[in-house]
């Protein structure tokens, strides 16, 4: 059921890269206002962009808890602790605290917060931003179904949300919270073959960048197995499956594949496990 958002007030501890992206998403959805949504960090470098929204910046942490009730941990995971022993005073049960710190898990994040705490723990990922984010969270202990409901809502505009169990988290932090950037290399390698064969770079680049996008989307909203669409391209004896060749040649599967692997098991080291 649709909550009413319209007064919620909406608080970032951290104005990093993450931060702006969920609150671009959260602001482009209108239901939240700028002036209800409040950022922290301890440096103006970042706040500029927030200042530029309307939102309301802060150099104090304290602040930010105190004036909003729904809170993104959104610094590096290692900030993590000393940023909840700094706020835990001021941290009530109606606080709803949500984490995008890659593997900290919820297990540390209640142990770090009063007893009783709302947490929920979210990966998401940059495309936030354009409102095309693809962001897993769970629910900690103490957090319900209207606590979902609620995030869910808020997020509504980031893009695909799913709730998944907390196992999945660091898998999804591999496979798309990284993972973004496995597509960036991708795009960069293809224009820069591109420009090897004789195109100019800029015209290279805006190629790749439609070139996934309109695969990402066709993937998406068809539904059906990418190694469908991949056959749907290719013709007997075609350009394709030249290339696609190449591609197994240079291990592409097996490097994806790795990549993914990687960046989950890192995850799991930053949460300790
Ligand atoms: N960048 C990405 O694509 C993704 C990042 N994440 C997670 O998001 C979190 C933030 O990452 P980014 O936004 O990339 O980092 P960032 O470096 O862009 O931002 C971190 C922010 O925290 C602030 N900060 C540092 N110490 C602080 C303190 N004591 N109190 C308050 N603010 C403090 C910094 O000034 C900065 O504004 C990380 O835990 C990361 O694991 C999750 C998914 C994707
Ligand atoms: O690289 C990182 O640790 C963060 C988490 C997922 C994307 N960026």
């Amino acid at each position: 059921m649709e909550q009413d958002l319209g007064e919620i007030k909406v608080g970032f501890i951290g104005a990093g890269k993450m931060a702006h992206g969920i609150a671009q998403g959260i602001l482009l959805s209108g239901k939240v206002c700028p002036g209800n949504v409040m950022v922290s960090a301890p440096s103006l470098n970042n706040l500029g962009k927030f200042k530029d929204c309307g939102v309301r910046t802060t150099h104090c942490n304290t602040e930010v808890v105190r004036v909003t009730r729904v809170l993104f941990l959104a610094v590096k995971p290692h900030i993590i602790p000393s940023v909840l022993q700094e706020v835990s005073a001021v941290i009530t049960p109606q606080h709803i605290i949500i984490s995008v710190a890659a593997g900290v898990t919820v297990a540390t994040l209640e142990r770090l917060l009063p007893t009783g705490s709302m947490v929920l723990r979210l990966m998401p990922n940059l495309p936030c931003v354009v409102q095309e984010g693809a962001l897993l969270f769970c629910r900690g202990t103490r957090a319900g179904p209207g606590e979902a409901g609620l995030l869910r809502e808020l997020l509504a505009s980031c893009g695909l949300v799913e709730e998944g169990p907390e196992a999945f988290i660091d898998i999804h932090t591999g496979l798309s919270g990284s993972g973004v950037a496995y597509v960036y290399m991708l795009a960069e390698a293809m224009a820069e073959g591109a420009v090897k064969m004789g195109m100019p770079s800029a015209l290279a680049n805006r190629i790749a960048a439609q070139t996934v996008l309109g695969a990402g989307r066709l993937l998406r909203d068809s539904g059906q197995h990418p190694a469908q669409l991949r056959a749907d391209v290719c013709t007997p004896g075609g350009t394709t499956i030249f290339g696609l060749h190449a591609l197994e040649r240079g291990g592409l599967r097996a490097a994806a594949m790795g990549a993914v692997e990687a960046a989950t098991e890192r995850a799991r080291e930053l949460g300790g496990k």
